[in-house]
């Protein structure tokens, strides 16, 4: 109670995603991406470590032929790129987005190839594999993906608008990708769900949604004591949220963590992928 009046429920929504804003401030770069992009996690030697997975997934979606268009949304990038090394192939522009500064500053550091920056270059390497290119080509791909990453924009999917206005042309993005966000950044189920609704209306009708995510996941460390409560998640619970946003689902794959890739940043028990075309 708050002086005396029964909080409402739109006060309730208020305070959560307040305090979820209040959790990032502490949250760091550096410290999320050794946590989880690089071995054993990111291990490119190992068929089932998670990010080979995620890049396989991630490839097989943008080169199916039915996804295309001009602009491709990135919502809740954090400090990495892995999630549009194969989309950068198909689309002119790029938009890479996040709530925190410090996440999309990092992200400028490797474009402007500036000191410092978090090496991609394996990621690089493995994406050309699964192209069928040698991997020497990974160069040509860092070029091109910084050739079409035209804008790295605060984004906030909690708002109703989650983007600047006019961030985006009128009928939308032709395809998002959102990786690990709607559900490490909502304070329940009902929030997350509002949140991909938002999200949604960035999105053309007919477009492309491909979101990656956590199942069973409680919190994950986001840097030395910084500990960021998660949306514990099933699958029957991703598809209902993508069924009420108007979503019709293509395909949905999950990932099951060996106990090797449990490091203790998180409690993590699976990780879905779905392609999904709004209607
Ligand atoms: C777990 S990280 C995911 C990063 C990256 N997409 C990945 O695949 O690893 C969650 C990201 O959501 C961002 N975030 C936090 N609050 C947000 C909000 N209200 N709207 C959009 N993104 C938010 C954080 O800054 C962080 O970069
Ligand atoms: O294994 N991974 O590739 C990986 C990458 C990112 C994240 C996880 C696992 C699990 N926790 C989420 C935050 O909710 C972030």
């Amino acid at each position: 109670m708050d002086g005396g009046r029964a909080k409402g429920k739109d006060q309730g929504v208020v305070d959560g995603v307040a305090a979820m804003a209040h959790c990032y401030q502490e949250f760091n770069p550096k410290a999320y991406l050794q946590y989880n992009y690089t071995p054993p996690r990111a291990d490119f030697s190992r068929a089932d470590s998670i990010v080979p997975w995620k890049l396989g997934c991630l490839h097989r979606a943008f080169t199916e032929g039915d996804v295309g268009g001009e602009t491709l949304v990135d919502v809740g990038s954090g400090p990495t790129l892995y999630q549009v090394l194969s989309g950068c192939e198909l689309f002119g522009r790029v938009v890479l987005t996040d709530f925190l500064d410090v996440n999309r500053r990092e992200l400028r550091r490797w474009l402007r190839e500036e000191e410092g920056s978090f090496d991609w270059t394996p990621y690089l390497k493995h994406v050309c594999k699964l192209e069928g290119r040698s991997p020497s080509a990974w160069q040509e791909k860092a070029t091109r993906l910084r050739s079409v990453v035209t804008e790295i924009l605060p984004i906030d999917v909690h708002q109703p608008l989650p983007l600047p206005l006019g961030a985006l042309p009128t009928p939308g993005a032709d395809c998002l990708v959102s990786s690990f966000c709607l559900e490490s950044v909502s304070p329940d189920l009902a929030s997350f769900t509002r949140a991909l609704g938002h999200m949604s209306g960035l999105l053309k009708p007919g477009g492309h949604l491909l979101l990656i995510g956590a199942l069973g996941e409680s919190y994950y460390m986001a840097g030395p004591g910084v500990r960021i409560p998660v949306v514990p998640l099933d699958e029957a619970q991703v598809c209902t949220s993508l069924r009420e946003n108007g979503y019709a689902l293509i395909h949905l794959s999950t990932y099951t963590l060996p106990p090797d890739m449990r490091v203790g940043v998180d409690d993590v028990s699976g990780i879905f992928f779905v392609k999904a075309k709004k209607m």
